[in-house]
């Protein structure tokens, strides 16, 4: 079957600086991975720096390789128009790290989801008020939230946890296959972290959805990826299923990673 997302010898370098003193810097060097056909959270781990939001932005369609190809349903990704983007955008949807940038401060938040609705791409008749309250609607039971309950609100109005599902609720009413999630819970409160994690599980399990979970929390990662990927410098050094990957790390970088962890867990409280 042919894989949902395929990256074949990836290379992305920027060039930094003015005509003097130019560098180039090589943010993922000559990556290659699969998502599959069947629904899956692939988890891509590593210190700041190590390429991962380069990798989730050229996904997203945001910038291009340098190198490589990128293939979606078999197809090589390639965005020339706003229209080409926002069918690609209906396909693969992003969750980004701050919910509260995500959002404007003085606009309702629902009006989002609304707007969201109505402006899906393609044919048939328009999307009218009381369908868009609807497809809103389903998209927040998803993630625990029901319309009654956001209607009306300001982004402040919402805690960080609860501006975070209202984000992936958005995401999901153009009912995509892939949910590109960079650091989504590193803004969010420790304490909710791990429900906002366990809802890509539920999404997975119930809409079939499939998550790049981008993330320097290797807890989070071992209890819900099933898959993945470990990066240094731009470069994978390690990858597979997660749980045996993480239990017992055979590259000396996640050996290192996952002792930082630990250390950390055990440190002494101050
Ligand atoms: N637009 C850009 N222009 C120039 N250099 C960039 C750009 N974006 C990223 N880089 C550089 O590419 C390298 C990889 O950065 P990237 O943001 O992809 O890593 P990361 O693993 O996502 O880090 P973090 O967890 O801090 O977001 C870094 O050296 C970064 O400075």
């Amino acid at each position: 079957m042919t894989a949902l997302l395929h990256l074949s010898h990836v290379t992305k370098v920027y060039r930094q600086g003015g005509m003097l003193g130019r560098r180039l810097i090589t943010a993922v060097k000559d990556v290659s991975f699969e998502v599959g056909a069947e629904p899956e959270i692939l988890s891509i781990v590593g210190e700041s720096g190590s390429g991962k939001s380069t990798i989730a932005a050229m996904i997203l369609g945001q910038t291009t390789p340098t190198e490589g190809r990128l293939e979606f349903s078999g197809k090589t990704v390639s965005i020339h128009s706003r229209s080409e983007r926002k069918a690609f955008m209906k396909e693969v949807q992003p969750v980004l790290q701050n919910p509260f940038e995500a959002f404007n401060p003085l606009k309702r938040v629902d009006r989002y989801l609304f707007e969201t609705a109505r402006n899906l791409p393609g044919p048939g008749k328009r999307i009218d008020r009381k369908e868009a309250e609807r497809m809103a609607d389903a998209a927040l039971v998803h993630v625990g939230l029901t319309l009654e309950e956001v209607k009306g609100r300001f982004p402040h109005e919402l805690s960080g946890g609860q501006l975070q599902r209202v984000a992936i609720a958005r995401a999901l009413i153009p009912q995509p296959r892939l949910l590109v999630a960079d650091e989504p819970v590193s803004m969010v409160d420790a304490s909710l972290r791990m429900a906002i994690v366990n809802l890509f599980g539920r999404l997975k399990n119930e809409l079939g959805l499939s998550i790049i979970y981008i993330t320097h929390d290797l807890a989070t990662a071992y209890y819900v990826s099933d898959n993945i990927i470990i990066m240094r410098k731009g470069e994978i050094v390690e990858r597979g299923q997660a749980r045996p990957v993480l239990d017992n790390p055979q590259h000396p970088y996640s050996r290192a990673l996952k002792e930082a962890v630990l250390a950390a867990d055990f440190a002494p409280a101050l």
